[in-house]
Formats: structure tokens, sequence, C-alpha cells
């Protein structure tokens, strides 16, 4: 690879790997090391041999372009920031949920749940109230300050009137967003106002991952006009919980607004039964709590006792304290949540 003594030294090429399917990845080049455009990527056998995963969203170094077949090698992936199990992406800075305000109605129960799963990658998250023109001002106002009282920020969006769509096109300017939500609720309708040109690129790739029982085999970012990245999640309405019951109280605004003032009896206290127990009280999502807390223990009882049974996720995040979690899932290249399966 090295030039004649004549040709100016090699800078290396860098990208952002934008899709990833089968064994090839679509690597977005970063100028100025590199003239614009994508290059189709294989990995390097090195890698491979390494453990070393490619994933949608990660930074890497190109090598043997190919500029007339479009072409290259993934030499080198850069370290990761973080890396989302489902759908399997890095680098990702902030989870946008959508649910609609009608057709199909928001349920706490559901809301919640989406915002558990979210909450338990530590990114930040966002709620988008969808839908607005289908329903009044008291419906918008509930949700909001419900959401507020949650310890979340709701955007209220009507994509018949434009509005709250400057204000969700602001907040995802320069970031790499993952949307989320329930079938139904406007995801599509939502991206195809902010990447217009796109549109039928979605089409195709909504209709791909609606063929799937739900599970995405094909992962893609879409660059947005004014900056920024963008990925679409097909539609589910019931995301999985996948770590340690001790681990859920941390996805959990309220508790851990209460825990920064008070402290409960026990350091290792599950807000449950125990005796004083700052936790436990008459908030709205403490049932939400108590359920899922109850599924939590149940999938962790399974995996001890029936561990053939248990999913890779359990097995893995019920072994390491949430602490250990987080660790591994932000700084090794090999993210901990990452699983075949999902790529
Ligand atoms: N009234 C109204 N209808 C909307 C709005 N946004 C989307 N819709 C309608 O809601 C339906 C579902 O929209 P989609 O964008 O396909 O929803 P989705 O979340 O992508 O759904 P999945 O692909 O199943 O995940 C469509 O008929 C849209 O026209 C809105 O702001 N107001
Ligand atoms: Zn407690």
């Amino acid at each position: 690879m090295s030039g004649t003594p004549s040709s100016p030294p090699m800078r290396e090429l860098t990208g952002t790997v934008m899709a990833a399917q089968a064994n090839y990845y679509r690597v977005q080049l970063h100028a100025p090391t590199a003239p614009p455009g994508q290059l189709l990527c294989l990995r390097r056998g090195k890698l491979k041999k390494q453990g070393q995963q490619v994933l949608v969203g990660d930074q890497v170094i190109v090598s043997e372009p190919d500029w007339q077949s479009q072409r290259g090698m993934i030499d080198q992936v850069l370290p990761r920031h973080c890396a989302l199990a489902r759908p399997a992406i890095a680098n990702v800075n902030q989870i946008l949920l959508v649910f609609a305000l009608h057709d199909p109605e928001p349920e706490p129960w559901q809301v919640s749940r989406f915002l558990v799963t979210a909450a338990a990658s530590g990114l930040e998250i966002t709620v988008v109230l969808s839908k607005a023109d289908l329903v009044g001002p008291e419906m918008h106002q509930a949700w909001v300050s419900r959401l507020d009282q949650w310890g979340y920020r709701g955007i209220l969006l009507s994509i018949r009137t434009g509005l709250g769509l400057v204000g969700i096109q602001a907040l995802l300017n320069h970031k790499i967003t993952v949307i989320c939500g329930p079938s139904g609720v406007g995801k599509s309708s939502l991206i195809k106002q902010l990447i217009p040109e796109q549109e039928i690129r979605i089409g195709t790739v909504s209709e791909h991952w609606h063929k799937g029982k739900h599970t995405t085999r094909h992962i893609e970012l879409f660059p947005l006009p004014t900056g920024g990245l963008l990925a679409d999640t097909p539609g589910f309405n019931q995301p999985h919980l996948e770590f340690s019951p001790s681990a859920l109280a941390a996805c959990f605004p309220e508790i851990q607004t209460r825990l920064q003032t008070q402290a409960c009896q026990f350091h290792n206290c599950q807000h449950l039964a125990e005796p004083d127990c700052v936790v436990r009280g008459a908030w709205e999502r403490y049932p939400h709590y108590q359920l899922f807390h109850q599924e939590l223990t149940a999938a962790q009882d399974a995996a001890a006792t029936m561990p053939h049974l248990a999913t890779k996720h359990t097995q893995r995040l019920s072994q390491l304290p949430r602490k250990a979690q987080r660790r591994q899932s932000h700084q090794t290249t090999q993210g901990l949540w990452l699983d075949d399966a999902d790529r």
C-alpha cells in the first residue's frame, strides 16, 4: 500500500458504517481524508479472528479503496462510546420514543415499558407525542405533565399541522438518534418529513422489517439534511426487559430523585417489602416498578435453574452488577449487549 517516492503520503481513510447486511458494510467516507461518497466494504479477516464486530454507527478505518467499483476493506474499528443491542447500533447519542395520543391511544404500562427499556441504555431519551391533531388540549396537557412527573420531556407532534416538527429537527441536529415506538404511531411518517428524499428507501426498509417477527435484520442510518443520523426500528409492542432486577431502579428517574435526598435502611434495598424503604409509595409508576421487578426476577430465576433456556442477554447481564454492565457497554469495543442474533 506504500506509494511511489513522488506520491504524497497516504492519509488514513475514515468513515461511518451506515448499513450492514450479510458480510457487507456500507461506509460513508469522511471528508477531508476521502472524496465524498460511500464504499461497500468487507471486514478484514484479522478483525474476524479477533472477534471484532462491526456495527452500524461504528467509526472505521478503511483501506484498499477501489474507487471504480466503490469497494474497500474495513481495517479497524475505532473505540465506541456506546453500543445498543436492539437495534445493534454503535455510538448512538439519544433515543426518540414515539407514542400516538390517539389511534392507537397511549397505554401507560406500555409507555413505561418502552421508557424502562430505553433508560437501561443510559442514553438521553425524549418522548414524542404524535397525532396531536386527533385530540384536544386537555389530552396534550395530561400527557406532557404525566411524562414530566415520570422524569421525561414530551414533545407534541402532528404531521398534519406541522406542530412540533421544528423542535424535533433541532433536537436531532448533529446527533445519532434511534427512533422507537409501538406500531402505527407515525414513526415512518415523521422520518418522511425529516428526510423527504429518503422516502422510497425508507418504504423499502420498513417493508423488509415488517416481514420478519419484528427483529431487525437490516439496520440502516439515514443522514438528516440538517446534519445528524437517524435509525428507524421496527414497531413492536412489548420490548424485552433484559437486565438484572437490581438494575431496574436506575431506570426510573422518580426513584433516582428520591434516592438523591434520602436513603433506604438497606443499601441493597429492592424497594419492595423492606422496612424503611424511601422508594415504596403512592407514586404513579410504582406498580410498574413492582411488576417489572417481578418479571425480571422470574427471568433471572429461570436463567439460574434452566440456563439452557435463558437468553444469552439474561445470562450475561444477570452475572454483572449495574455499574459493570454500563462500564462494559460503554468502554469495550465488544459491547456486552451485542448478540449475533441481532445482526
Ligand atoms: N392524524 C394523524 N395521522 C398520522 C400522523 N402521523 C401519522 N399518521 C398516520 O398514522 C398511520 C401510521 O403511520 P406510520 O408512519 O406508518 O406509523 P409507524 O409508527 O411507522 O408504524 P409501523 O411502521 O407499524 O411501525 C398512517 O396512516 C399515518 O398517515 C399525524 O400526525 N396525524
Ligand atoms: Zn428501598
